[in-house]
């Protein structure tokens, strides 16, 4: 169709765009697929003017440019290899919150590092310091990943955040399988961290290692930070992200985080995490743990006041009792409804997949609304109690209480340490009790959220429409990631989270799992988005 044009003018006139090969490839990329040339153009065949066909190579150059069905073919091809990747993983017992198992987190980060590292990327390990145990004891953080793929000027940057640190799980805890051997049954991949975070991780290694496998220069330079204590609140992350603002940040465009899940069976971006505080509340009186029978009545028992105290943060009707945090909560506005009210969501399969009858709201909006920008109390546990089966009958000396708020726009929770500590030593004195209570607040993490406007999430929805064919929830996530706020205000850059986890996979919870369909269209997913975040205008933050 050009054959009136030399293979150098067309070089000169795409500029950067093509890389010249020779004259085959260059002719071959140039041209549009016969079905596509219109009336106008086969009448103004051999006679085209220049600008115009400026544009229609430029046109062609970014239909050719993108070979999604080769890529697509690569990670379908690779799924196997994917899933091994997934079950090595796995295998690793990277628990952050129990610190026996810090060795093993310590070897799931090297593990991590190593992948990266065979890739070509440059990759550090950054040490993040200590952390103070409750025992005053000094136990080193799992260092963070960081690794660089790419630095062309004349691409943006994004930066995918993940962790491989997971919760705790044992077999006994009611797992149909174990927890750290990665088990597939009908195309479901059940494993501890297998959703939160490992095969969202992986899946982004993947989208990257699949470019270079196919010898295809990647549309953005990909950076990843990857860290090992996200479930206990990110130790160590916002000091590193602050001290690397001007370093490894300062050319970063956009965050991307993949650590959230569906709604339904439709795909979703998510624009809003909660945020958490988390509390123990600490009551001990005798110096030892006593018997029922020959010490119960006289004296005044450490657990019931703890019962006591802890009954006092929230009414049976989910009403925090905390004075002043309700009043901090932002009003839901009319936009906001409609849009909670645009979703579709089956509240029958929901209470289904949970296996309740009733739900505290009967209402799509409210139960909505409640997930995601309402803060709500829960209580874990309590350490210190007897908790084995058996009837032992003894009155613990000391026992924690340990529960959580989830924080919301525009909760702060230097604030709400306050004033749930005021509250519970309020609500403790009124009881004359002569045990003592110790509260503290272990992880304070803020909520965040995003513009939906900005075009991260127009390209989320294209990458969604192409991969998935059809259009994406937006919603929020009643979850925390703690460090997406940090992320967003000491960068100044924007934050979008792609979610491919499964409305049903079960995270901190028996039988986490990824479905195999999602770990693989996952993967499609983040290439067709990283090639819809490089059209982006450049002067878009
Ligand atoms: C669904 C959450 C955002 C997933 C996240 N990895 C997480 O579990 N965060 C800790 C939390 O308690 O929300």
């Amino acid at each position: 169709m050009f054959d009136y044009l030399t293979p150098g003018s067309i070089s000169v006139m795409l500029g950067g765009v093509y890389k010249y090969q020779d004259n085959h490839t260059v002719l071959k990329s140039a041209c549009l697929p016969e079905e596509t040339v219109t009336h106008t153009q086969r009448a103004s065949r051999g006679k085209m003017t220049f600008p115009f066909v400026l544009f229609v190579l430029l046109l062609s150059s970014t239909a050719h440019a993108f070979q999604y069905t080769e890529l697509a073919q690569h990670i379908d091809n690779h799924q196997e290899e994917y899933v091994e990747a997934l079950r090595d993983w796995v295998a690793i017992e990277s628990d952050s919150s129990n610190v026996q198992k810090r060795p093993d987190l310590h070897r799931m980060m090297e593990l991590v590092a190593q992948k990266l590292r065979l890739m070509g990327g440059a990759v550090e390990l950054v040490d993040v310091g200590e952390q103070e145990l409750p025992n005053g004891q000094m136990l080193a953080l799992p260092k963070v990943v960081t690794a660089r793929f790419g630095s062309d000027a004349d691409k943006h940057t994004v930066c995918v955040y993940g962790h491989v640190d997971v919760q705790p799980a044992k077999r006994e805890d009611g797992w149909a399988t174990d927890p750290y051997n990665l088990t597939d049954i009908n195309g479901n991949l059940y494993g501890r961290g297998a959703s939160d975070n490992k095969a969202p991780v992986l899946a982004w290694i993947h989208a990257v290692e699949a470019y270079q496998a196919l010898n295809m220069e990647l549309p953005v330079n990909v950076k990843f930070v990857i860290e090992g204590m996200e479930e206990t609140g990110s130790n160590g992350l916002d000091a590193m992200i602050l001290a690397q603002r001007d370093t490894f940040f300062s050319d970063v465009d956009y965050i991307i985080i993949s650590d959230c899940g569906w709604l339904s069976r439709r795909p979703a971006l998510t624009y809003g995490t909660r945020g958490n505080c988390y509390f123990f509340a600490e009551v001990d009186g005798p110096k030892q743990d006593l018997h029922s029978g020959v010490y119960g009545g006289a004296v005044i028992e450490p657990m019931i006041d703890l019962i006591g105290v802890l009954d006092s943060l929230i009414s049976p009707s989910g009403k925090i009792l905390v004075p002043g945090i309700r009043e901090a909560v932002a009003p839901l506005s009319d936009d906001e409804w409609r849009m909670y009210q645009d979703i579709q969501f089956d509240m029958d399969n929901y209470k289904n997949k949970i296996g309740i009858d009733q739900l505290m709201y009967s209402n799509k909006v409210d139960l909505l609304a409640h997930l995601w920008r309402y803060p709500t109390v829960t209580i874990h546990g309590i350490e210190g109690a007897f908790s084995d089966p058996g009837t032992k009958t003894v009155i613990p000396a000391k026992v924690i209480g340990k529960f959580s708020i989830r924080q919301v726009p525009d909760m702060d929770p230097a604030v709400v340490k306050k004033q749930v500590t005021d509250y519970l030593h309020s609500v403790f004195a009124k009881r004359k009790s002569p045990n003592r209570l110790k509260v503290t607040m272990v992880i304070g993490a803020k909520p965040w959220l995003a513009n939906t406007q900005h075009p991260l999430y127009e390209a989320g929805k294209a990458a969604v429409k192409r991969v998935f064919d059809m259009d994406p929830d937006l919603i929020r996530e009643g979850g925390t990631i703690p460090i997406a706020k940090t992320f967003q205000d000491v960068t100044g850059k924007s934050l979008i989270m792609l979610p491919i986890g499964g409305f049903d996979d079960g995270l901190h919870s028996q039988n986490e799992k990824m479905s195999r369909y999602n770990y693989i269209e996952g993967t499609k997913l983040f290439i067709a988005f990283l090639n819809e975040v490089s059209q982006i205008k450049k002067t878009t933050v």
